[in-house]
């Protein structure tokens, strides 16, 4: 009797196993689209060979991308396990059509979980945490004019300037301290973290200041270096914790197990408690200000940055409405704000104004080149057509935003109709013409065209764009992230010469992480006189 009951329970337990390793076999779409065969009968399917060749090459995104130029076609399906719950991920490689994607076909296409789910135990509340909804559609909303260009023009360009002269100052002590090359990429970090909680928060860290005294061997002030090193902590720690969700193949559970640690919790206490202080003195400010004043209007000099502008807005429309309201205690409010320094962190008037067409076609070269964010995807709403395939609603679609290569080839008729529309409107071509040559060269001529007159003009529509996604919900920061590059190059071309650097030192090595940056960054400066 005992040893039927064994042989039974062994028999369940062989048959528990096998069905357990029959789920972890990937089972392809019957729809064509292209897979890696050597991968088929392989638990994880392809999923656990992109991720480490991701992890050995530092290039994570390149080597998901790889798997299109292995099987020569734009478009492939990437094998995952058979799990319930498991969609299909069918990855993209065809600018055209993915810029096609973005833009115009937002009613096929939304946000995918696959984003969504790294930032919702960060930033629960934040934009990238979210799915199109009615509620998404209104916080949207909410924050959609801080980045209006007259309000960029006018309360943050100025502060952007400040930071890219205390930039000048830096390295300018650098230079005269040494004629040797320096490492430049924790002064990028620098003014990166300074430009951007000014432009958001409207108060200054004073991390650039802090590193002019020690660059100089004064004592810098104690006060900076203490909210330096938690500005600091915060940001890096934030950034630190999505990128762990991103090298994982299971990411719920790296958070599960990273919010039991220590440090995440610190992160959640320290941002939300440093961000909360600058709110409250912002709010002080404003219920001084709706005392005394009768404006309702959508702009105010008093806003000095992004959060000013939120937050008025609310106090006022309470004020009007008769109700209390204490925006410092909205966790949406706080996500949004530290999402948005998150996201501004990796950045690098009359400058902001200015027509110089090269200095747009360096920046638009450089953000193609530099590809500081390679990677997007979006999850199908509906049954539809990518390329002549059919792509089953709820598949998620993954997409290169990196055009470093010549696309692959593509029979013109699979091409969707809105994509054909655009590629009539590339008056010089697109990739068929002189902007689609050598794209593995850094070219920023490929970016302008003459206008009627023979005037050489920028053409921010040479090639597609993508490095920001785009659409509903492309990068809500892209014009600040422009804004900041374009007064940044500026004011260092003004005041710098850069010298050629050894080649040991000019590498264009990058490390992927959230974001693609280089491995190193070196400068060899001769000041420019006054
Ligand atoms: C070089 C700098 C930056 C790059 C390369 C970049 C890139 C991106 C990309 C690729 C996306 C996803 C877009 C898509 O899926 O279509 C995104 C989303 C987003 N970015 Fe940026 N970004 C940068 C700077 C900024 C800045 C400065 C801010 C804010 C101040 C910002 C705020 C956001 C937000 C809120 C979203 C989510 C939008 C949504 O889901 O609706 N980004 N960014």
């Amino acid at each position: 009797m005992a040893s039927a009951f064994i042989i039974v329970i062994l028999g369940v337990a062989v048959v528990g196993v096998a069905y357990l390793y029959r789920m972890l076999l990937p089972t392809p779409l019957l729809n064509g689209i292209p897979y890696d065969r050597d991968y088929l009968h392989r638990p994880f399917g392809d999923a656990f060979a992109v991720k480490s060749q991701g992890q050995r090459t530092h290039e994570p995104s390149a080597s998901v991308f790889s798997l299109c130029r292995k099987l020569g076609s734009p478009i492939v399906q990437l094998l995952l396990t058979s799990l319930p719950g498991t969609h299909p991920a069918i990855i993209l490689d065809d600018p055209r059509e993915i810029e096609d994607i973005l833009l115009r076909r937002n009613r096929e296409f939304d946000r995918s979980p696959m984003t969504t789910e790294l930032f919702d135990k960060v930033l629960p509340k934040s934009t990238l945490a979210q799915l199109t909804t009615p509620q998404l559609k209104a916080q949207k909303r909410l924050w959609s004019d801080v980045m209006h260009p007259d309000f960029l023009r006018r309360a943050v360009a100025p502060n952007l300037q400040t930071a890219a002269e205390e930039l000048v100052q830096l390295w300018t002590v650098k230079a005269e301290l040494s004629e040797e090359p320096f490492e430049v990429s924790a002064d990028f970090q620098s003014t990166a973290l300074d430009a951007i909680w000014v432009a958001v928060l409207g108060d200054r860290i004073g991390v650039l200041r802090h590193e002019i005294a020690k660059a100089r061997g004064e004592k810098a002030s104690e006060e900076t270096a203490k909210l330096v090193e938690i500005v600091r902590f915060a940001v890096e720690e934030g950034s630190g914790i999505i990128n762990q969700g991103i090298g994982s193949v299971w990411p719920a559970l790296t958070y599960f197990f990273l919010s039991l640690t220590p440090s995440f919790r610190k992160f959640r206490r320290v941002g939300h408690d440093e961000v909360q202080k600058i709110m409250k003195r912002a709010c002080e400010r404003f219920y001084r200000l709706s005392e005394t004043s009768t404006s309702t209007g959508d702009e105010d000099e008093h806003d000095r940055c992004a959060m000013d502008f939120v937050l008025r807005r609310e106090i006022m429309k309470a004020k009007k409405e008769g109700r209390p309201v204490d925006p410092t205690n909205d966790p949406t409010m706080i996500d949004e704000l530290w999402l948005m320094l998150l996201a501004g962190f990796p950045t690098s008037a009359e400058i902001s104004e200015a027509d110089i067409p090269l200095l747009d076609a360096t920046i638009e070269e450089t953000v193609r080149f530099s590809a500081t964010a390679s990677i997007t995807s979006r999850r199908a709403l509906v049954d539809t057509q990518v390329l002549g395939y059919h792509i089953p609603k709820g598949a998620t679609v993954i997409m290169n935003l990196r055009v470093n290569k010549q696309p692959l080839d593509v029979d013109e008729s699979l091409r969707s109709e809105t994509s054909r529309a655009a590629q009539a409107k590339r008056t010089r071509g697109g990739f068929e013409g002189p902007s689609g040559r050598d794209l593995e060269q850094f070219e920023p001529r490929r970016w302008l065209a003459q206008d009627a007159t023979g005037k050489e003009v920028y053409d921010a529509y040479a090639l597609p764009s993508l490095n920001f996604g785009g659409g509903f919900r492309g990068c809500f920061g892209k014009r600040l992230a422009y804004l900041e590059m374009r007064i940044v190059v500026a004011t260092l071309m003004l005041n710098f010469e850069f010298l050629p650097l050894p080649e040991k030192m000019a590498g264009l090595e990058a490390w992927e992480e959230v974001f693609r940056k280089p491995v190193t960054a070196y400068v060899k400066l001769r000041v420019l006189e006054g």
